[in-house]
C-alpha cells in the first residue's frame, strides 16, 4: 500500500485499517487521520508516537492496560487480536510447556502488582526464552523508568504492525 492511497481514505478505511496498530486503541488512528496527508512510513509512524507521548501518565497507563499478557489466559482462550495472535506465536510463546507458562504467569502477575499495568514488550523482537528473562530484569525498576520503557515497547510494536500494512521492511523505519 503506498502512502496516496493512505493520504486518500476517509476516516473510516483509516480506523478499519490502522485501527490496532496501537493494540486495541483504535482512538489513536482516529486521532492521527487528521494529521494527513503523510509524507511516509516514518512520518505517520511519528504521529503515532506523539499522540502517546502527548497523554498524561494515566492515559499512557492506559494504553499498556489494553495489551494482553505474554501467554496469558487470552492466549488460552484464543481470544487474541489476529495481530497479537501472530505475535506471540512468533516468539513461540503459543508452544510452552506447563512450567514455562506457569512461570510466565507468575512473572507477569508480580510485575502487574508492582506496576499496575501489564508487562508489555514486542514479542516479535523477542523469544520464549528472553520474555522471561526481559521480564525479571524489568520488574525491579522504578515505576517511572519501566513506563518509559514499556511505552517504548507499545512504538516498537506499532512499527512493526505499520510496516506490514505498508508492506515496508521495519528495519528501514
Ligand atoms: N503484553 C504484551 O507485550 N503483548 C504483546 N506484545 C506483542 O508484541 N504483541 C502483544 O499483544
Amino acid at each position: 500500500m503506498d502512502m496516496e492511497k493512505v493520504n486518500s481514505m476517509d476516516f473510516g478505511e483509516f480506523v478499519d485499517v490502522f485501527g490496532n496498530v496501537i493494540e486495541r486503541c483504535p482512538l489513536i488512528a482516529a486521532a492521527v487521520w487528521s494529521q494527513r496527508p503523510f509524507s511516509d512510513l516514518e512520518d505517520l509512524e511519528k504521529h503515532f508516537s506523539a499522540f502517546i507521548d502527548a497523554l498524561p501518565p494515566s492515559g499512557q497507563e492506559g494504553i499498556l492496560r489494553c495489551h494482553p499478557d505474554l501467554a496469558g489466559r487470552e492466549l488460552q482462550r484464543g481470544t487474541l487480536t489476529a495481530e497479537s495472535q501472530r505475535e506471540q506465536s512468533r516468539a513461540g510463546l503459543t508452544s510452552l510447556g506447563v512450567e514455562e507458562r506457569l512461570r510466565l504467569a507468575e512473572l507477569n502477575a508480580r510485575y502487574r502488582a508492582r506496576f499496575g499495568f501489564p508487562f508489555v514488550l514486542a514479542a516479535r523482537l523477542s523469544d520464549r526464552e528472553a520474555v522471561p528473562r526481559e521480564l525479571e530484569r524489568r520488574l525491579h525498576r522504578p515505576p517511572a523508568q519501566e513506563l518509559r520503557a514499556a511505552l517504548g515497547e507499545v512504538k516498537k510494536i506499532g512499527r512493526l504492525r505499520l510496516a506490514d500494512l505498508l508492506g515496508t521492511d521495519p528495519s528501514r523505519l
